[in-house]
C-alpha cells in the first residue's frame, strides 16, 4: 500500500473535497489514513490584508516577502504532515504538496532554486494526482465556495505552471471536471493500482511460509 498520496491542481479543482473523501475511504476500507491540509496561509493573509485596506497578501507583504513566508509555511506544514504520517503509521493524504509551491513561485515571477533546495529533503509521494479542470470551471467553483475569489488569468497561469513542471510527466492526471463521485472513483482506482511496496527484509521473517 502507498504511504503518501498528493492531490494537486489549481484552486477550485476540488483538492480539499476529494482528498478528504479519499482519506475517509482508505480508513473505512481498513487502511489507516489521515487528511493533511497543507495550506500556507495565502487566504488567511489575504483576509488580514483586506482588513488593513490592502488588496491581498502579496500587496500587504510585498511579493518577495510573501513568497518567502508562503514557502516557509508550506515547508512546515508538509514536514508536520510527513512526521505525523511516519509516527502514526497512517497513509498521508496530502491536500497540496511541494509542486503547489513551485507553481505559486513561478506564476509570481520568483526564483525556484532555493525553494527546490529547501524541499529536496521531502520524499516524492508514491502517487501524485493532478486534478485537471479548466480555469473557468475552477473560478466558478471558487466563487460558489464564497470564501475567496481568483482571477481567470491567475488560474490559467497556475494551470500552465503545473503542466510545465519537470515532475509533471509522473503526475496521474484526473479529469476533475467530471461528476464528483466519478472523480473520486478515478482517484481510488489510481490508489489501488499503485505497486505494492516491498516488505522490508526484517519483516519477511515474521510472515508465515507457504
Ligand atoms: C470536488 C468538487 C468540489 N466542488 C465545489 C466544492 C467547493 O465549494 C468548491 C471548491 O472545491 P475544493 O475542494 O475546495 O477545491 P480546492 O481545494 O482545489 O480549492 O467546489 C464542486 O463544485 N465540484 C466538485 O467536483
Amino acid at each position: 500500500m502507498i504511504r503518501t498520496v498528493a492531490l494537486i491542481g489549481i484552486d477550485g479543482a476540488g483538492k480539499s473535497t476529494q482528498a478528504r473523501w479519499l482519506a475517509d475511504w482508505l480508513a473505512v476500507t481498513g487502511t489507516p489514513a489521515r487528511y493533511h491540509r497543507n495550506a500556507a496561509g495565502r487566504v488567511f493573509f489575504g483576509r488580514v490584508a483586506q482588513r488593513l485596506g490592502r488588496r491581498d497578501a502579496e500587496d500587504l507583504l510585498g511579493m518577495r516577502l510573501f513568497l518567502v513566508v508562503e514557502t516557509l509555511l508550506r515547508w512546515l506544514v508538509i514536514a508536520r504532515a510527513l512526521l505525523i504520517s511516519r509516527l502514526t503509521g497512517t497513509v498521508a493524504v496530502m491536500d497540496r504538496y511541494t509542486y503547489c509551491q513551485y507553481t505559486s513561485i513561478t506564476v509570481r515571477g520568483g526564483r525556484l532554486h532555493w525553494a527546490r533546495a529547501l524541499f529536496s529533503v521531502f520524499p516524492q509521494p508514491d502517487l501524485v494526482c493532478f486534478l485537471a479542470v479548466s480555469p473557468q470551471v475552477a473560478q466558478a467553483r471558487v466563487d460558489a465556495r464564497g470564501k475567496d475569489h481568483e482571477e481567470l488569468d491567475y488560474l490559467a497561469a497556475c494551470d500552465a505552471a503545473y503542466r510545465a513542471l519537470p515532475e509533471a510527466t509522473r503526475f496521474t492526471v484526473i479529469d476533475a471536471a467530471a461528476e464528483p463521485t466519478a472523480v473520486q472513483a478515478d482517484l481510488r482506482r489510481a490508489v489501488l493500482h499503485q505497486p505494492v511496496r516491498h516488505t522490508p527484509r526484517a519483516a519477511r521473517h515474521l510472515l508465515p511460509i507457504g
